[in-house]
């Protein structure tokens, strides 16, 4: 049977997050993961996902100064001191929850520079987390939703975590911003499993419930099924109405695949 991920950033918004942990376990999600958790206390996280038994899959590093459009701040020459800070806040929240993964946001940036900084933070993350046990995560965002972001493709993302080259790295496979980039995620699927450290869904284009759109995301899990990738799947979209009334696929899609 399939697996799923409730992605707290956009489902259940309205709650409190450890309220909104409780509210996946409700639904039926085998796990969770969220964006920015930081001004919950870790306690009040920490003992929700040990009531329901749910793992927090993935936390962000923060984006910066969102107010000025900023979305990450890996990617940008010259503030390294701010990129390390929101690594460290980051890895050492992920630890106290027991998180499995940290995304690190490369933010709005381009070219040599650009690049070289990601990868030596990077670097410095991958140090940092190693020892908790921590896999770093990058992941292309598409560029109509984030103009400007410096990771826009998986083979981008692919050169860079091979040129970070350490082990506790990999990418986020996220099928709407891949299929609005590139397309082609069966291929990409089972190219890249390998590296891939976690994988999303959502419609494309609307970035609604699963269920619907240019994916066909029946297809997709039961290529993973046969991929033999058995990880939860992170549901990450915004409900086209509530979180609870729109769930219908979550029955469906388990129904139908094994994975
Ligand atoms: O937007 C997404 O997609 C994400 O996964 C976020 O974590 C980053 O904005
Ligand atoms: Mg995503």
């Amino acid at each position: 049977m399939a697996r799923f991920s409730a992605n707290l950033g956009f489902l259940w918004q309205e709650l409190p997050l450890p309220d909104a942990i409780r509210a996946a376990k409700a639904a039926g999600f085998d796990a969770v993961e969220c964006h920015w958790p930081y001004e919950v206390p870790v306690e009040a996280v920490r003992s929700a996902l040990r009531e329901t038994g749910l793992k927090m899959l993935g936390i962000n590093t923060i984006r910066g100064d969102v107010a000025a459009g900023e979305n990450g701040l890996a990617a940008l020459p010259g503030r390294e001191n701010q990129a390390r800070d929101a690594i460290q806040q980051a890895v050492a929240y992920a630890t106290e929850i027991g998180a499995v993964n940290v995304h690190v946001m490369a933010g709005r940036a381009s070219g040599e520079a650009a690049r070289e900084t990601f990868i030596a933070n990077l670097q410095f993350a991958c140090e940092l987390a190693a020892e908790p046990g921590i896999m770093i995560l990058i992941e292309p965002l598409n560029h109509r939703d984030v103009p400007g972001y410096f990771l826009q493709t998986c083979e981008q993302a692919l050169e860079v975590i091979e040129a970070v080259g350490r082990p506790n790295i990999k990418l986020m496979f996220d099928c709407y911003h891949l299929q609005i980039m590139q397309g082609d995620l069966t291929f990409r699927l089972q190219t890249y499993l390998n590296s891939i450290g976690h994988i999303q869904i959502a419609s494309v284009p609307d970035r609604r419930e699963p269920d619907h759109g240019e994916i066909n995301y029946h297809h997709i899990l039961a290529q993973l099924n046969e991929l033999g990738y058995r990880q939860p799947i992170g549901a990450e979209y915004r409900p086209a109405t509530s979180t609870d009334a729109g769930l219908g696929w979550l029955k469906t899609f388990r129904e139908k695949t094994s994975l």
